[in-house]
């Protein structure tokens, strides 16, 4: 743009045989001037909604894959990550445990408390549990008061562990919204993914060994045993 100005008005006949007049000379280059601010401001709101769109994207993504009670991995992202997780841990020789955990009458602190307060049990229910794993684990939001465990490299013995350090933090939280005295505890299931049981059957059998740890009197970590098949 420069160049062309130099060009237009440097004296006449010394560059360009040229034969305009100054106002017609100006009056061009005001308009490439213009020209260029116009393709500017379009190419940068271009650039902005093209951000925006981006943006609005991976909200969507997030809020497709996330509860948006607890922030936690929902359903859909699981099935995602657990047939990515399947894949590495038959590759690498490893074991995979599912741990199925549910707070324990929970209708109760909804009826007694209210569904609000039930809700923000969840959130620092959730917040808890993300604290007690590890990075390689991978916590979501089942169902209702469900949360769902996959846990990478993980024996059921070592799963057992996990399940009761989590269960004695939870004991002994204090949630701010309850009255003092007020326990919430959950019952925990678990189960091996292995190499003949498909991901649906491994999650039925935590299923029923959180079930099982409900029946025996809740607040406990149960494995699952065959016997517990019929
Ligand atoms: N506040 C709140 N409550 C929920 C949510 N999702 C499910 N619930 C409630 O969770 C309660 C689950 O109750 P039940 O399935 O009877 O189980 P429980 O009272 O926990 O009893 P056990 O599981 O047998 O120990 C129901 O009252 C649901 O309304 C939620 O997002 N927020």
């Amino acid at each position: 743009m420069i160049f062309m100005s130099v060009l237009l008005f440097y004296p006449d006949d010394q560059l360009l045989a040229t034969s305009y007049s100054f106002d017609y000379k100006l009056r061009l280059v005001l308009s490439f001037v213009t020209t260029i601010l116009f393709s500017a401001v379009y190419e940068y709101t271009r650039q902005q909604n093209f951000n925006t769109i981006q943006e609005l994207n991976q909200k969507n993504n997030y809020l497709a894959l996330h509860d948006q009670l607890t922030g936690l991995p929902n359903r859909r992202y699981l099935q995602n990550y657990l047939a990515r997780e399947i894949a590495r841990a038959e590759r690498h020789h490893q074991s995979l445990a599912i741990m199925l955990c549910d707070i324990d009458k929970f209708k109760r602190v909804n009826d007694q408390y209210g569904h609000d307060c039930g809700d923000r049990v969840l959130i620092e229910t959730a917040q808890l549990i993300l604290h007690a794993i590890r990075k390689q684990d991978l916590v979501a939001r089942w169902g209702g008061e469900e949360f769902l465990f996959v846990l990478p490299e993980t024996g059921l013995a070592q799963a057992e562990v996990l399940g009761n350090l989590v269960r004695s933090k939870l004991s002994q939280h204090h949630f701010a919204i309850l009255p003092t005295d007020e326990q919430i505890t959950m019952s925990f299931g678990i189960a091996l993914l292995a190499s003949e049981t498909t991901i649906d059957e491994a999650i039925c059998q935590a299923d029923k060994a959180l079930y099982c740890a409900k029946h025996r009197g809740r607040d406990q970590v149960v494995i699952y045993d065959s016997a517990m098949a019929s």
